[in-house]
Parts: structure tokens; C-alpha cells; sequence
């Protein structure tokens, strides 16, 4: 910052001063030149302190802009960090709300008991299943099934071992399909299989591999020690350009076959 003392005009008052006294020196007051320096000494006083007065002003207003200034920067700082935090918040309120979406969905297409695929995501497949068929020519089979004399069960052993029952039927199907079929739990004690790209024959072998594994549970019950249980199943391979609904139509007459021929058994169509 520039101060009067430090400017080119710091000699001035001293030389003002040396004026000023040769001016009061009685001896110079008659000489010629003394009326004119001293007005020469009055201007030079006058521009000496309107000088000095416009420094003092520019000082000031340089320390003002400059306080102003560091002012403007701390506010600014100040807003930045806030839309920072904000910034943060609203990141973790959109991650939050996205997996709370995903296990929305995901409760949504699960079945409680079984924690299977359930039928609205079972119904939502087939849709796709039939839809990509139509347009590419690519197969599935649909399997429908069913535990056998499942009521008996329920009327010995009570509702709750019941649904153990069907919890670890579901853990044996899941477990014993290909990653990309598809188990799910239809209803009551139906499941539905959906295995995609694959013709009748494969899954006549799939699905009777499911028989063996399901005729081996053994669950623990009183009374009488445990139960052993078998399925039905109807298997139909999907047909170009068809609904769902007919898909579903043929894989449920097929079960019923299954039933009616004495259960425990595949029947495909
Ligand atoms: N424990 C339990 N039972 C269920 C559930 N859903 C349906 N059921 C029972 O499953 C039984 C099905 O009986 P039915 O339709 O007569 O069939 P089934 O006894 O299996 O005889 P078939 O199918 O002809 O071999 C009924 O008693 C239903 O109450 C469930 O979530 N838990």
C-alpha cells in the first residue's frame, strides 16, 4: 500500500518548510520576489495536501475492495461447501431409494414361504419366454408341478410342517435345475418350471431327475417319525406363435393326466 511518506512527494513538506521560513525572515521581506514565491508556497501547500487527502482516499478504498473481497471468497467457499454436503446427501438419499426400489421388486417377485420366484415374476417370464420365441424360434419347455396327496400331509402332520414340506421341495427343484431355468411357486403346492432353449426330450430328462431327488427327501415329523412325498408333473415344449395362456393350458392337462394315471409320475405333451 502507497503511503504520503513513500511517494515522490514526501520531500514536499520539508521543502514547504524551507520556503515558509525564508518567507518569515523579516530580512527577505522586501525583496521583489517575495510577494510571488508566496503565492508560489500557498499553491504548492494546497496541491501538497489535495495530494496527500486523494492517497488517504485510494488507501481506503484499496483496503475496502480488498476486505470486500476476501469477504466474497469466504461466502463463496462457504456456498461451495454446502452444495458439497448437499451434493453428499443427495447421493446417499438416491442410493437409498434405489436399493429400497430393489427390494421392493425383489419382495414383489419373491414367494414368503419358499423364497422362490413367485407367480406374478413366473407370469412375467413366460410373457418374455413366448415374446422372444416368436422372434427368434428359440424353444422352452414349461413344467406344472405338483405335490401329491399333499392335503394328507397337512391333515397328519399340521399346517406348519406343511409348509416345511413345501420349503424344502422348493429347495430340491431349485437345486436341481440349470442356472438359467427358472423355479418358481405357482400356488398352494404347485411349482412351475421354465427351461428356457430347451426341447421336450431334455426336459423329460430334467424333469425326472426332479422325481428322484424329490422321492429321496426325508423330512423329520412326529407323528411317526417323517414323511416322504413324490410330485406330479405336467411337461409341454412351447409352440411358435402361441399365448402363454396355452403354453399354460397344456402343461396343466398334461398334470392332470399325470394325476389321473395314478400320480407320482411325467407326463408330456
Ligand atoms: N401347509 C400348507 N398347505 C397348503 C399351502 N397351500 C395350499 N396348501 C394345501 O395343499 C392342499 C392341496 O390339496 P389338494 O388340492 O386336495 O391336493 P392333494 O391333497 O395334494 O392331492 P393331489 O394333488 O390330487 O395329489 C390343501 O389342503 C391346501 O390347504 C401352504 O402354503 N401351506
Amino acid at each position: 500500500m502507497n503511503t504520503a511518506a513513500d511517494t515522490p512527494l514526501s520531500s514536499g513538506p520539508a521543502l514547504l518548510d524551507e520556503i515558509r521560513a525564508l518567507l518569515d525572515d523579516p530580512a527577505l521581506r522586501g525583496d521583489p520576489l517575495h510577494a510571488p514565491l508566496a503565492q508560489l508556497h500557498a499553491l504548492a501547500r494546497e496541491q501538497h495536501e489535495r495530494m496527500a487527502r486523494l492517497i488517504r482516499i485510494s488507501d481506503g478504498y484499496h483496503d475496502w475492495s480488498q476486505s470486500r473481497a476476501e469477504d466474497l471468497n469466504a461466502r463463496f467457499d462457504h456456498h461451495v461447501r454446502r452444495l458439497e454436503k448437499l451434493a453428499r446427501i443427495s447421493d446417499r438419499y438416491q442410493n437409498s431409494l434405489r436399493e429400497l426400489s430393489e427390494s421392493l421388486r425383489e419382495a414383489s417377485i419373491t414367494d414368503a414361504l419358499t423364497g422362490l420366484r413367485n407367480r406374478r415374476y413366473l407370469m412375467e417370464r413366460l410373457r418374455e419366454e413366448n415374446g422372444l420365441g416368436k422372434r427368434s424360434a428359440q424353444v422352452y419347455s414349461l413344467a406344472m408341478v405338483d405335490v401329491d396327496r399333499f392335503k394328507a400331509i397337512n391333515d397328519r402332520f399340521g399346517h406348519e410342517t406343511g409348509d416345511i414340506v413345501l420349503h424344502r421341495i422348493a429347495g430340491a427343484l431349485q437345486g436341481a435345475i440349470r442356472e438359467h431355468d427358472i423355479c418358481g411357486r405357482w400356488g398352494g403346492e404347485e411349482f412351475l418350471l421354465i427351461l428356457p432353449g430347451t426341447p421336450l426330450a431334455d426336459g423329460c430328462h430334467l424333469v425326472e431327475r426332479l422325481h428322484t431327488r424329490i422321492r429321496d427327501l426325508y423330512i423329520d415329523a412326529e407323528p411317526g417319525g417323517g414323511i416322504q412325498v413324490s410330485i406330479s408333473t405336467g411337461l409341454t415344449e412351447y409352440r411358435p406363435g402361441e399365448a402363454p395362456t396355452h403354453t399354460l393350458a397344456r402343461a396343466d392337462a398334461a398334470l392332470l393326466q399325470a394325476k389321473e394315471g395314478g400320480r407320482d409320475r411325467l407326463v408330456a405333451i
